[in-house]
């Protein structure tokens, strides 16, 4: 049970493990919530045959039952409920790490939304069914045959009676499956469009107003709302049909076992006390069964929700081993990559970057410079080829012992909605204030840090909402100078700085570069040209690779890329 669970639903082995003793908790339950009506009978068969035992006898079954009771609710309750939200948090975090170990190219195919609401809405929707639905209705599974063999055993016509009746009424939820999942599944799937086009709209405030797309986003959003409700309503009905036509087999069971019944008292083939005791067993059948079957439709409408939290259990991680890398040299051998199959973005690219030098990415717009970054850091898992530092495959190197020696600057630069401080201690977790305002200083931020409220301590909005560009180019800049890594790769640092800033950024970084592996791309030609090595690159090729005057002789590309350049600086608006 605990194996079948646990690939059924996407558990852990410990939820699996706890989910099969609630189900054996609420199979005992139901077994002695049927100890009443057999209470009943005996007393019935007592006062029939005029023999009724001590008042002794009830009251100590009745106290015995209530203990037994007791004890299986108290384990079922704590199965259900406690262990329940254990599993939960469990899940979220598993699901969480799951996330952490997974190269961006699955981000870049997800919606961040649409994963949010796996950890948080779809994982609580197992919760649920879990506390609520699960062990009732696998405890049901149990109980069904073992009642329904005792009351065949002990009256085969009034036994079908009850049984009969209570599998028609049944077998509708099982056999709408297939409607219901489809059903729930759209609507589902269009709740989740429905959020990523909310967080959308949330996110493009500042384009949707500076081009007046207001009222038609608005629009749009009306229809998608108008076309979810109609797919909540189709699967309610189905849902509603279906219910009421398995309540109406419910109702009819109870009415079956009367008429049954009375024929076999009329043919005295049965004492009423059968009757009686069938009637009541048909009752608390009827009410089991019931909660069963809602309980079984939650299960069928959890489907999508637990296929979305496989597909991201079962996603290929970026494993490797923790190794100590002491040389920092980068080796690309003939690697390829493509974001979206068959489409290479990265086709075939060798060269060295070495320890103690700076080499450069140049190319047009769009020919894979960022990519090979990426790469590079192990951001995207290369498809073909090699990257070797240290002599070793990156992808035999655990991503914390690579990202460890890596500082990356990138042109999209993040920032937490935490403190200035916290912000750029994000490169060195255990550094001190001190080292934090060093490193800040070099980067050229002293001045406006200083100028806000609460200096270091200023909170900086979501994403550095707060700050100019150039401002948070400057933070992601301070916390690369802290990490103080021996590869350091800079993707288009000065696009969003003055001259100024970046003069004064250049000087610190060329303290900072000694005895590193420096792989930079930059537009601005002239700071590329004293590197030791510039890669030119042409649809994801090398076209050549050497030194800037090198290049200028043999390279029809650079020499262009260097033309273009000059004319964008004498561009006049
Ligand atoms: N996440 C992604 N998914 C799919 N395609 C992508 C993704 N990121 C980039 N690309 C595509 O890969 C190609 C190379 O992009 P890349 O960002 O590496 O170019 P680049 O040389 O750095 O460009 P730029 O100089 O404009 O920054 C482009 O055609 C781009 O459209």
């Amino acid at each position: 049970m605990k194996e079948f669970y646990k690939k059924r639903f996407a558990l852990t082995d410990k939820g699996a493990r706890n989910l099969s003793k609630a189900t054996l908790a609420s199979f005992f339950v139901y077994c002695i919530n049927m100890l009443p009506a057999i209470l009943l009978m005996i007393f019935a068969q007592e006062v029939l045959e005029n023999i009724v035992k001590s008042k002794g006898f009830y009251i100590a079954f009745s106290v015995l039952t209530l203990i037994v009771m007791y004890i299986l609710l108290s384990i079922e309750y704590d199965k259900l409920y406690s262990t329940t939200y254990q599993e939960s948090a469990d899940l979220r975090i598993r699901t969480a790490e799951n996330l952490s170990k997974l190269p961006l190219s699955y981000f870049s195919k997800h919606d961040i939304s649409d994963l949010a609401q796996t950890i948080m809405s779809d994982i609580e929707g197992i919760e649920h069914a879990m506390s609520h639905s699960i062990p009732k209705v696998g405890g049901m599974a149990l109980f069904f045959p073992l009642i329904s063999i005792m009351m065949l055993v002990s009256n085969v016509k009034m036994g079908l009676a009850v049984i009969i009746p209570s599998l028609l009424s049944f077998i509708f939820i099982p056999l709408s499956k297939k409607i219901q999942v489809k059903g729930h599944k759209r609507y589902y799937d269009i709740l989740r469009k429905n959020s990523e086009s909310f967080q959308e709209n949330i996110e493009m405030q500042m384009e949707i107003k500076a081009y007046g797309l207001s009222e038609e986003m608005k629009e749009k959003l009306y229809e998608k709302m108008d076309k979810s409700e109609k797919v909540h309503l189709k699967s309610e009905m189905t849902t509603i049909l279906t219910m009421s036509i398995s309540s109406i087999f419910s109702f009819i069971s109870l009415a079956v076992v009367i008429l049954v019944g009375v024929n076999l008292i009329i043919n005295k083939e049965i004492s009423p006390l059968y009757l009686i005791g069938y009637l009541l067993a048909a009752m608390k059948i009827k009410d089991a069964l019931d909660a069963s079957k809602e309980g079984m439709m939650e299960i069928f409408y959890l489907s999508p929700k637990i296929e979305r939290l496989k597909e991201i259990q079962n996603q290929d991680l970026q494993e490797g081993d923790d190794y100590n890398l002491k040389k920092f040299d980068i080796d690309l051998k003939n690697v390829e990559f493509a974001y979206n199959k068959d489409a290479k973005v990265i086709d075939g690219v060798s060269f060295k970057a070495k320890q103690g030098e700076v080499t450069a990415l140049v190319g047009a717009s769009g020919c894979g410079k960022t990519t090979i970054l990426k790469l590079i850091s192990r951001l995207y898992d290369y498809d073909e080829g090699q990257i070797l530092i240290d002599d070793k495959d990156i992808k035999e190197i655990s991503t914390e012992s690579l990202f460890d020696k890596v500082s990356i600057v990138f042109q999209d630069v993040v920032l937490f909605n935490q403190s200035v401080m916290e912000n750029i201690r994000l490169g060195k977790q255990d550094a001190s204030d001190e080292e934090v305002k060093r490193a800040a200083k070099l980067a050229n931020c002293t001045d406006f840090i200083e100028k806000m409220d609460k200096g270091f301590d200023t909170l900086i909005g979501e994403n550095g909402a707060e700050l100019s560009g150039g401002e948070r180019q400057r933070l992601s800049i301070a916390r690369a100078f802290l990490k103080d890594a021996p590869i350091l790769i800079l993707d288009e640092i000065a696009a969003s700085l003055d001259v100024d800033n970046e003069k004064k950024i250049q000087e610190s970084l060329n303290n900072l570069i000694k005895d590193k592996t420096v792989v930079i791309i930059s537009h601005r030609m002239k700071s590329i040209e004293n590197s030791d090595m510039i890669v030119v690159l042409e649809n994801g090729r090398v076209e050549s690779q050497g030194k800037h005057e090198e290049l200028l002789q043999k390279s029809k590309v650079y020499k262009n890329l260097i033309e273009k350049t000059k004319m964008a600086e004498e561009f006049i608006y």
